[in-house]
């Protein structure tokens, strides 16, 4: 008899582990704080973004990922069975130390601090598309603009048909087994997770994402996401 587990079936009633990275350093929001620790409405966006997964009711167990010296102090602010581990210099770094922490997790979910406002129904489409069989799921939207590729001089040196082009967002789900295999065979560093799964020759599904999953990079995103939570403003 074959005893081995099928890793469709793992992944059918499988542990789901979500990863939030929050441990980078909001250069580009220049609110001279990490970013996961500005504020939006009285919480954090790392707590919103907690508050997101734990409501999704997909999620088993969720591990922040934070800068060092915030690890006990972050511990405290969170509720009971959220854990907390330090992050490194990349973002990879950081969701390696994610991973690591989230031992045997059947399947994984890697999703920004930095996306607080991401609809919790996302994030059980995501969970949703991996127990359905994928092993690899991520949420993409369509792009607006034309995007050229340009050389160090900014002169053009491209233009992708913007039809096949999609801007994608977290959380990013994945079989964890596949995950951890992409990240044990390489060092490069990906502005995404999918983008290191990418390499190891697995398929990458998207689904439709989520205007509202958008991220908080700049000082604009987060007064839209200032106005969007803005009791006054949406009576
Ligand atoms: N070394 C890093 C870098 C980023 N992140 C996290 O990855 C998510 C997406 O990164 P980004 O939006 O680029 O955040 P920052 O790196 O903080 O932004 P910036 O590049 O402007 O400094 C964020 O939740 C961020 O905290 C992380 O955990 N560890
Ligand atoms: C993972 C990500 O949110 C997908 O869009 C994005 O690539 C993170 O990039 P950042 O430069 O670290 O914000």
């Amino acid at each position: 008899m074959n005893t081995a587990t099928d890793p469709a079936d793992a992944r059918s009633g499988g542990r789901v582990v979500a990863l939030v990275p929050a441990a980078g350093q909001g250069t580009r929001l220049g609110e001279g704080v990490p970013k996961a620790f500005v504020t939006l409405r009285g919480r954090t966006l790392l707590q919103w973004s907690v508050d997101g997964l734990l409501d999704s009711g997909v999620v088993d167990r969720v591990i922040v990922i934070v800068p060092p010296d915030r690890v006990a102090a972050v511990g405290a602010d969170l509720p009971d069975g959220v854990d907390v581990v330090a992050g490194g210099t990349e973002r990879t770094d950081s969701v390696r130390a994610g991973i690591t922490a989230a031992g045997d997790a059947d399947l994984l979910l890697v999703h920004d601090a930095a996306r607080a406002l991401t609809p919790p129904r996302l994030i059980a489409r995501v969970v949703a598309e991996l127990r359905a069989g994928r092993e690899a799921v991520v949420p993409a939207l369509p792009v607006a603009d034309t995007i050229k590729s340009v050389d160090l001089l900014g002169v053009v040196t491209g233009t992708p048909e913007r039809s096949e082009l999609r801007a994608v967002q977290t959380p990013q789900g994945f079989d964890a087994a596949l995950l951890r295999r992409a990240y044990d065979t390489t060092d490069v560093v990906t502005t995404d997770d999918a983008g290191l799964v990418e390499r190891t020759g697995a398929r990458v599904r998207t689904i439709a994402g989520e205007p509202l999953a958008f991220k908080i990079t700049t000082p604009l995103d987060l007064a839209l996401a200032r106005a969007l939570t803005d009791p006054d403003t949406n009576e």
